[in-house]
């Protein structure tokens, strides 16, 4: 039975980077998971995978410092998507037999603490397991000189709970249904979000050892967008959390559409969002065998909350002509 090498890509994964920008006496801080991967002519110019040929690997290692030393000199570190864009762009530009870079950063949250009602120069807080996460892809295949990126960005692990304002009704009542319908109950999730901006085009930067990658080398309103993606990134936070505690919720999925409708509406280079919602369940616990009525949804107080299973409702928005 014969085989062949279908598909290969490699890199270094778990690049844990803190870095601090000093403005006078105020600090700005990023932490940041980084995972870099590779893809390019290791095959057709070097047998790597198949005859066990190094000579055209740059080691994951070097990936790795890499990523360090862009973390030191770039002016875009302090932004998830324009620090990848710049190290997938720069990986991309500097070996001619690598044709695309995959980055994918994972932002741990550091909120200034607040001291006598102003936030502190220098002093941070985790202010929860919510990251933001951040999917650039460069790809130089059709030329140095053509790079095209694609930037998706979103949130991971948001977790949100609402005490009222969600119902579950009118779904199929057969044989197999044991679960009964309220007006009223919980509704907690734990929210993961991937948007999308439109491809557009980079033109790499000229001077190498500068690695200046200006603004105005990145063409497209997708890729402004990308550009300032910490805004998009805000409002899509914003949007989110909004909708989660004012929409009268019908269901997760007619909430989760909404969320996604006002995404792509208020935010013009977004052309698709997916959003990922377990529903997890709260549980009135049955009191009448002490005769307390804890079930009816206007007297439910007390829950069990039940980590396992849970219900998971995904759904991608797309905008119309994308
Ligand atoms: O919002 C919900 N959607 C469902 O599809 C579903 N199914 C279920 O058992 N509970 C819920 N809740």
């Amino acid at each position: 039975m014969s085989s062949y090498l279908a598909e290969a890509r490699y890199g270094k994964d778990k690049v844990r980077v803190f870095r601090t920008v000093r403005e006078g006496k105020i600090y700005h801080v990023v932490e940041y998971n980084v995972e870099v991967l590779l893809e390019g002519d290791l095959e057709t110019r070097r047998a790597t995978y198949t005859q066990a040929d190094n000579s055209v690997v740059v080691a994951t290692d070097s990936m790795k410092n890499i990523t360090y030393y862009l973390a030191k000199i770039s002016p875009h570190v302090l932004s998830a998507e324009r620090f990848g864009l710049h190290l997938a762009t720069h990986l991309v530009s500097k070996y001619a037999h690598i044709h695309k870079a995959f980055v994918t950063i994972e932002q741990l949250r550091w909120a200034r603490i607040t001291v006598d009602g102003k936030p502190h120069n220098h002093s941070f807080l985790r202010d929860g397991d919510e990251r933001r996460i951040v999917k650039v892809q460069v790809d130089g295949s059709q030329g140095k000189d053509k790079l095209v990126g694609n930037v998706s960005a979103g949130i991971s692990d948001l977790l949100v709970l609402k005490s009222t304002g969600s119902a579950f009704e009118n779904f199929i009542r057969d044989e197999y249904t044991t679960l009964v319908e309220v007006d009223d109950r919980i509704f907690s999730t734990s929210v993961d979000l991937l948007y999308t901006f439109a491809p557009f085009e980079i033109t790499a930067p000229k001077d190498e050892k500068k690695l200046d990658f200006g603004k105005e080398q990145i063409k497209g309103e997708g890729g402004l967008a990308a550009w300032e993606g910490i805004k998009v990134g805000e409002s899509a936070r914003e949007i989110t959390l909004s909708v989660f505690a004012t929409d009268e919720s019908a269901s997760v999925q007619a909430t989760l559409y909404k969320m996604g409708q006002r995404l792509i509406k208020e935010n013009t280079a977004v052309d698709r969002a997916t959003y990922t919602l377990p529903n997890k369940h709260y549980i009135p616990v049955d009191m009448k065998y002490i005769g307390i009525d804890n079930t009816s949804p206007s007297l439910a107080e007390v829950f069990v909350p039940v980590s396992a299973p849970s219900g998971l409702i995904s759904a991608t928005v797309a905008r119309v002509g994308a």
